[in-house]
């Protein structure tokens, strides 16, 4: 393994890539903790989905702009644009102040390192912005894959979501970095989560995964400074922790039970067994072994994951010494475009791979 220093490959990529997240994570915390102080005092219901949405628009800009600061010539694939943004309503105006309000605030109190990753200063900038994000992927030359908010349902609920950016070049993802603004640093079971909230995962190619704390400095703290994450070697069922998502519309949860009892999970403590969590924080969770397997079994045969959906959290496994795959078990390709042709995500310490995806087989035969 290569030494953790300013000389590694992707140093000046991770460092912005870092910042930028940092910022947009601040900015997304912000919205969720005034969702939760809403909802209580009664003057928002779960429908309303406007922070969510002025998150994800003022995420995407901070994050690309960051980039084309200081890669100009490199693609951006970022889930959203600006169309609805632009039109003449009076909603769309709403929005529009809303978000370059909460992108100043955020500017101000991050202006430290405005000087590395620039500011915003007006809508005609964070229209443009948001829009750089079009890039249609594939496997030739730098591509940024963004996911401003991932979990956008745990968002609504005010559990968990994520910040994801990946550096693909090739077709090859290199570099990850995950904030995770309502994440516990140590995750136990469903019922016990405890520790710093908030943290920060980063991973690079040959180099390895790392975790910080996402709220603690206003300065990028250098790889040789954060935790080194490692994966499990664990596989014995009655010990193992599986994690899967939340929403029953984004995974197939019975298959992923016939999983589990073929693997010989115990029917009885299954359940304290499993961590479900929104978003990529699952593979956080995983490359930092607090557990050993994350099932993410199809409920349609036609949807296809996006590459903006698991390229971070793909190289976080992979350098924390994990695997990942599709439900055959092959690498997933990060260079088909915008998203994946594969169907499903399954991932897991290299030991005990190979038995899930056997097992994964036998389910869905
Ligand atoms: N049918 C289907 N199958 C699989 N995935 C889907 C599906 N529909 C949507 N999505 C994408 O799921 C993203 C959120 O995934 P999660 O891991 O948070 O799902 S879960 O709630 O934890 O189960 C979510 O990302 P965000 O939109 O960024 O929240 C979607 O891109
Ligand atoms: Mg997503
Ligand atoms: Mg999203
Ligand atoms: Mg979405």
């Amino acid at each position: 393994m290569s030494s953790i220093s300013a000389q590694h490959p992707y140093y000046k990529e991770l460092e912005i890539a870092t910042l930028a997240v940092k910022r947009a994570s601040l900015l997304t915390k912000k919205l969720s903790d005034s969702i939760g102080v809403t909802q209580k005092s009664g003057t928002q219901t779960k429908d309303d989905k406007s922070p969510v949405t002025v998150g994800d628009y003022a995420a995407q800009a901070i994050i690309n702009y960051a980039i084309q600061k200081n890669f100009p010539g490199d693609e951006i694939v970022g889930e959203e644009d600006s169309d609805t943004l632009r039109e003449d309503t009076d909603e769309s105006r709403k929005l529009s102040g809303r978000i370059l309000e909460i992108i100043e605030d955020v500017q101000d109190n991050t202006s430290t390192y405005s000087d590395k990753i620039g500011t915003l200063e007006n809508l005609q900038d964070i229209y443009e912005s948001i829009d750089l994000g079009i890039s249609q992927g594939g496997d030739k030359g730098r591509i940024w894959a963004l996911d401003p908010i991932d979990g956008t349902k745990g968002f609504l609920r005010g559990d968990q979501f994520a910040v994801c950016l990946a550096l693909i070049v090739d077709g090859e993802v290199v570099l990850g970095v995950i904030g995770c603004p309502n994440l516990p640093e140590i995750i136990l079971s469903n019922e016990d989560m405890t520790g710093t909230v908030g943290g920060l995962y980063s991973a690079v190619k040959g180099v390895g995964s790392f975790y910080t704390a996402l709220f603690d400095s206003d300065k990028f703290v250098p790889l040789s400074k954060q935790e080194r994450i490692k994966m499990t070697t664990n596989t014995s069922p009655a010990s193992i922790k599986v994690v899967e998502g939340v929403e029953k519309g984004h995974s197939s949860h019975s298959t992923q039970s016939k999983i589990k009892d073929i693997l010989g999970f115990n029917r009885e403590i299954v359940h304290r067994q499993t961590i479900n969590l929104d978003s990529q924080v699952k593979y956080c969770v995983l490359a930092k072994g607090q557990a050993d397997i994350y099932l993410r079994l199809p409920v349609s045969d036609t949807y296809r994951e996006k590459i903006w959906d698991h390229a971070a959290g793909n190289i976080l496994v992979y350098e924390s010494g994990g695997q990942v795959g599709d439900i055959s078990g092959a690498p997933l390709d990060f260079g088909k475009g915008r998203f994946l042709q594969s169907k499903g995500v399954i991932a897991g310490n290299t030991h005990i791979f190979p038995a899930v995806i056997k097992a994964v087989e036998q389910a869905l035969n």
